[in-house]
């Protein structure tokens, strides 16, 4: 079943910080299922759009909706993964049974199976903030896969990760787009977009540059700027 918060529709989002306009009037529809890959340079306002649209952030002006909802309206159904994880001061079964205590309450062996599929079944009663960035950072997923997303946001998850870890985050955000989450997840990492999206949206300075599906992206860009940016001339 297609996610119920598609299509997403951004209109003119503006975000002014200090005297720049950091989102300088994005406009962006993303219609079709599967996984949109964002890429663009660095400052080019790739976490701000993701903020936005996870209601973490108010944006100065324009509108966001999600399917028939607003982002406030669409939350409970979203789910975002950081860079760098925020994981609360207790085991990694505590961390995901507070994140979804009815689960943890009714069927609470999904809360071990879902430590098994990122490979930390053996770590359950391990606090959660001693785990190595990589173990923390399949925490976080395997917590935001438990609530079975509509949507699912993922701000260059696999950034700093053992190639192990990066191709597991992979296996799993590739079945759960699979299984109907819109996936939208932000990475300089050109392999991994090459793997995993089935269209990509390039943003640069605030504005979105280009919008393609991943073959043509990465065959034949558009613009200018994404052509540079692909062949590594662009500062990151
Ligand atoms: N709270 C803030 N105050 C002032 N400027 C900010 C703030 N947050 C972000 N910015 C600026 O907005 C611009 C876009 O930031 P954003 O984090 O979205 O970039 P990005 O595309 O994700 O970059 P990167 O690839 O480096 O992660 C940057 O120039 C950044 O310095």
């Amino acid at each position: 079943m297609p996610s119920p918060l598609l299509p997403i529709r951004i209109s003119d989002l503006r975000l002014v910080k200090g005297d720049r306009a950091v989102l300088a009037g994005i406009n962006l529809t993303i219609g079709e299922p599967g996984i949109t890959v964002i890429m663009g340079p660095n400052g080019a306002g790739k976490t701000l759009l993701l903020r936005c649209l996870h209601g973490l952030i108010k944006p100065d002006q324009g509108q966001i909706t999600l399917g028939q909802l607003s982002v406030t309206d669409s939350r409970d159904q979203q789910a975002m993964v950081f860079q760098h994880p925020v994981l609360l001061r207790r085991t990694a079964l505590q961390n995901l049974a507070f994140a979804v205590p009815e689960i943890a309450r009714s069927e609470p062996q999904r809360l071990l199976r879902a430590l098994e599929s990122v490979h930390l079944a053996d770590r359950a009663d391990q606090p959660a903030r001693m785990m190595s960035g990589g173990e923390q950072q399949r925490l976080a997923l395997a917590r935001a896969l438990l609530s079975k997303p509509a949507l699912l946001l993922l701000d260059e998850a696999t950034a700093s990760l053992d190639p192990a870890s990066v191709l597991l985050i992979e296996s799993l955000v590739k079945t759960q787009s699979a299984q109907g989450t819109k996936v939208i997840l932000v990475s300089h990492d050109q392999g991994q977009a090459r793997r995993l999206a089935d269209d990509v949206v390039f943003i640069s300075g605030g504005q979105v540059a280009e919008q393609s599906p991943a073959n043509q992206f990465f065959t034949a860009p558009e613009t200018p700027v994404a052509k540079a940016y692909l062949a590594g001339e662009i500062l990151l």
